[in-house]
């Protein structure tokens, strides 16, 4: 019992077999230390053994089955093919902490988040009885979802307090107040975001735990979201899903493999003096509660002419199919046909001299409000972007005319600059830092 298996994967471990071979190297070495796997994963071993051996294949461009690749030009999570769930997580930099602590914590994040990504535990010394485990345990024996761990910059950690204020990218500054905004801190900004997004939501959670987990003492969390289901896509391939007010949600969003579009609206170009942040983006979140008790109790007809779309098939109302394009200039008996307030009249890229952005975002559900008994819960938004400027003017137009507004409410905000992905042994630290 003493001898504890080494489940560290070899740095050239590849190919297909690799997430599911490492998961059941932890499955076999925690089978081999009765000790832990009583203590830490219980009877796991006929679970672990039960989802080892099936794959999806549902491959979404990584290395190996359901692996999304972590390294490259950009980081992943933003053209990715969107995910079903997400667990996005902000914090701030502890009271005691130092420029050193946090670089050396963005390396130790990068190590454990590429690890994860292909669905391996966190690095460490797993089986040390003298220890809490380097990973906490729950995602041992699950597929690795397609998980992608994106981490984001806010304002704030570009203060004086870590000698960054000389690397700010250049449109890194608090969002300005927009019209109708309701905003709770508690749901808004964040010296440090991290998304993590999968197809299964242990997975994503496990993520963001574990790396909440290693930045004990250097990061103090701030504020939470769970995302139950996607309401973007984000390449033609994936069916377009549906919000919670049910209408199809991402028929028209940027297509994450089209590289025209996502260098001119979505990717950090040379625009940007920072060097370092080209080829990042602009992560904007928003937490949107919907009045769904309002929504419910209003006609089928008035629904459709909020967003200017057929409910049932996702259609403009000047159309029959979904992709069918909207005709802004169409009236019927003097009135336009997609009405002057309409959501996508107001936000369509050919109404506002041709802006757009990449929507990515997710239905979140808080429960039920204790006082009223109305459900709480709406879209948990997010988007990216080449220039924060992309999202105020849009904001600004939907806040002041929308026809939506009447039955949603902006209660959370955050702005992060995302960084680009990173070259072969680079990491998070480093790239940041300099
Ligand atoms: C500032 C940007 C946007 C916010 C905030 C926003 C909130 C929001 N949107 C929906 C539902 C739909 N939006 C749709 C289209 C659409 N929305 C935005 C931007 C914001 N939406 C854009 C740029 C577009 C595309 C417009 C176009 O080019 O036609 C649609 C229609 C289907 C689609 O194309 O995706 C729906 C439905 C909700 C429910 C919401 C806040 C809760
Ligand atoms: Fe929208």
């Amino acid at each position: 019992m003493t001898d504890t298996p080494d489940i560290t994967p070899a740095p050239d471990e590849a190919g297909p077999e690799r997430a599911a071979v490492s998961r059941r190297r932890l499955l076999g070495a925690v089978g081999a230390g009765a000790a832990v796997a009583g203590a830490a994963l219980g009877a796991g071993g006929a679970v672990l053994a039960h989802h080892d051996s099936g794959s999806s294949g549902a491959d979404a461009a990584g290395s190996g089955p359901q692996t999304v690749a972590f390294r490259g030009v950009h980081q992943a999570g933003i053209a990715t093919p969107s995910q079903d769930r997400l667990c996005f997580a902000t914090f701030d930099v502890g009271p005691g902490a130092t420029a050193a602590d946090l670089r050396e914590l963005l390396k130790t994040w990068t190590a454990a988040a590429e690890a994860m990504t292909l669905g391996n535990p966190v690095p460490g010394n797993p089986g040390d009885l003298y220890t809490p485990p380097e990973d906490t345990g729950e995602a041992a024996g699950l597929q690795p979802g397609n998980l992608t761990i994106t981490i984001g910059y806010g304002p704030t950690l570009f203060d004086r307090r870590f000698g960054l204020a000389g690397r700010r990218p250049s449109g890194l500054v608090k969002l300005p107040h927009l019209p109708k905004d309701n905003l709770d801190p508690a749901n808004s900004d964040g010296d440090l975001c991290v998304q993590a997004c999968a197809d299964d939501p242990q997975v994503a959670f496990h993520a963001v735990r574990n790396l909440r987990r290693l930045a004990f003492g250097t990061l103090v969390p701030r504020w939470m979201e769970l995302g139950f289901g996607r309401t973007s896509s984000t390449t033609p391939q994936q069916a377009t899903p549906r919000n919670l007010m049910g209408f199809k949600d991402g028929t028209r969003n940027i297509d994450g493999t089209d590289a025209a579009l996502m260098g001119a609206h979505v990717w950090i170009g040379d625009e940007e003096p920072q060097r370092w942040a080209r080829g990042g983006s602009y992560l904007v979140s928003r937490k949107i509660r919907m009045l769904m008790e309002q929504w419910d109790r209003d006609r089928l007809g008035d629904q459709q002419d909020v967003f200017g779309r057929f409910k049932s098939t996702g259609a403009p109302l000047t159309g029959k199919a979904e992709f069918d394009t909207p005709d802004f200039h169409a009236k019927s008996g003097g009135q336009y046909v997609i009405p002057a307030d309409a959501h996508i009249r107001l936000a369509a890229h050919e109404n506002n001299n041709g802006l757009r952005i990449l929507r990515r975002g997710y239905s979140y559900t808080d429960g039920i409000d204790p006082e009223t008994g109305d459900l709480m819960g709406g879209l948990f938004f997010i988007a990216f972007m080449k220039s924060p400027q992309q999202f105020i003017t849009l904001q600004t137009a939907l806040g002041q005319h929308d026809a939506l507004n009447e039955y949603i409410q902006h209660i959370g905000s955050g702005l992060f600059a995302v960084p680009p992905g990173l070259a072969a042994g680079q990491d998070w630290g480093t790239q940041l830092f300099g």
